[in-house]
């Protein structure tokens, strides 16, 4: 099969899809590798590291789009590079459909074949394209959330850790799954007062087991959620319903509760969100206030890291790619339940049922294109 790997174009987004030894092992399965010139620098892969594993260097993005079978991305295509996405091509990345009705629409009528990392699901409910990012993103949500609790940052002024004689900050994280626990993980070695929130009991008995004694959990309804948010500082928005746009857990209502200062990170954001004053944000601009309360909601968090991202998560999708490669789509979604699951727009039909439902469109099994 013939791979694409165009530079990623999203506002300070550099990571890459394939380093040069996942181009390596897919040219060793007999497939050819294109990447777009310089598509691998922020991560700190030059053009002759891929050219040495055996791939070839194209200059422009429309070389690659015209003639990959297969794409390998990481963030959902931008406008820009709707036109670029032929009939019948595979494009394999992240898309986050249900947060955004143009690109569903741009896909739709691209006729390719959308499989998105993040609905790829294994038997046990978890998301292993999505899993290594959440966990980066998990992890940076505090580390973002401690900076922009410092003053100048329009934070309220607090400290995460608090000092000998001085109570440490209070965060609230909203969903226990891999980016909650990552971020209670990081908040909690900061010493900070730690509360995962969650609608999943077992989860949150796991929770209670394994977090160090200043995380405590809490169920999560409106009710509860009301109950703490004018005492917390830092607040994490971490809930997923997988494919679907996220629940507003807190409506804007609720902002007036708040102190002034008071932090909400809401790493849903490509999900649309948890928290309904949410809108997308970028590296270059993180941050808006509203009602006093400082809002992060960064769409690619992990992109600020490309060193430890792009590793992280071309050792969860390279496994894939090359069973897509191998075997082209059609077989490998049939012989593997967990990349079927990826499958959310085949030529112009919406087959994944919460990306039809978001914008009430019409969907149609997978199953009609995999007999
Ligand atoms: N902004 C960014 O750069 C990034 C965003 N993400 C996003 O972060 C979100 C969370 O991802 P993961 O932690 O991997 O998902 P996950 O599936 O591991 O965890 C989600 C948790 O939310 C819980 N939940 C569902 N409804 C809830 C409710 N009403 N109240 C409280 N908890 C609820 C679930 O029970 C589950 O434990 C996703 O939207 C994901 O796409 C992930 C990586 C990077
Ligand atoms: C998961 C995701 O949206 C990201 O890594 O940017
Ligand atoms: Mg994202």
């Amino acid at each position: 099969m013939i791979i694409g790997v165009p530079k990623e174009i999203k506002n300070n987004e550099n990571r890459v899809a394939l380093t040069p030894a996942g181009a390596q092992e897919l040219l060793k399965a007999g497939h050819t590798v294109y990447v777009q010139s310089t598509a691998g620098l922020g991560s700190g892969f030059e053009d002759a590291e891929y050219v040495s594993a055996g791939a070839s260097i194209l200059p422009t993005i429309e070389e690659v789009y015209d003639i990959a079978e297969m794409i390998m991305k990481v963030k959902e295509p931008i406008e820009a590079e709707y036109p670029l996405i032929k009939e019948n091509q595979l494009v394999f990345t992240y898309f986050h459909f249900a947060s955004y009705e143009p690109l569903t629409k741009a896909m739709v009528e691209s006729k390719s074949v959308c499989l998105a990392y993040e609905t790829v699901e294994k038997a046990d409910r978890s998301l292993p394209l999505l899993v290594p990012m959440s966990e980066v993103a998990g992890r940076m949500a505090i580390q973002e959330g401690a900076k922009y609790l410092e003053k100048p940052l329009k934070g309220r002024g607090i400290l995460l850790g608090g000092v000998p004689g001085v109570r440490p900050a209070k965060v609230l994280i909203l969903g226990g799954g891999v980016v909650g626990t990552n971020a209670a993980k990081i908040a909690a070695g900061m010493g900070a007062d730690v509360t995962i929130m969650d609608i999943n009991l077992p989860r949150l008995r796991y929770l209670d087991d394994v977090m160090p004694a200043n995380v405590n959990t809490f169920m999560s309804n409106e009710y509860n959620i009301r109950e703490l948010i004018g005492t917390h500082d830092l607040i994490v928005g971490a809930v997923l319903i997988p494919g679907a746009k996220a629940p507003h857990l807190i409506t804007k209502d609720m902002l007036k509760d708040m102190r002034p200062g008071t932090v909400l990170v809401d790493v849903a954001v490509d999900q649309g969100g948890c928290i309904e004053t949410c809108k997308p944000t970028t590296h270059q601009d993180p941050t808006y206030v509203i009602d006093d309360v400082l809002h992060y909601c960064v769409a690619n968090m992990p992109g600020a890291v490309p060193y430890t991202s792009t590793l992280a998560l071309t050792n969860a999708t390279l496994p894939y790619a090359l069973q897509l490669a191998n075997k082209g789509w059609q077989k490998a979604c049939k012989e593997n339940l967990e990349l079927k699951l990826g499958l959310n727009i085949i030529k112009g039909e919406i087959v994944y049922q919460a990306v039809g439902e978001a914008f009430n469109l019409p969907y149609t099994s997978v199953d009609n294109f995999l007999n």
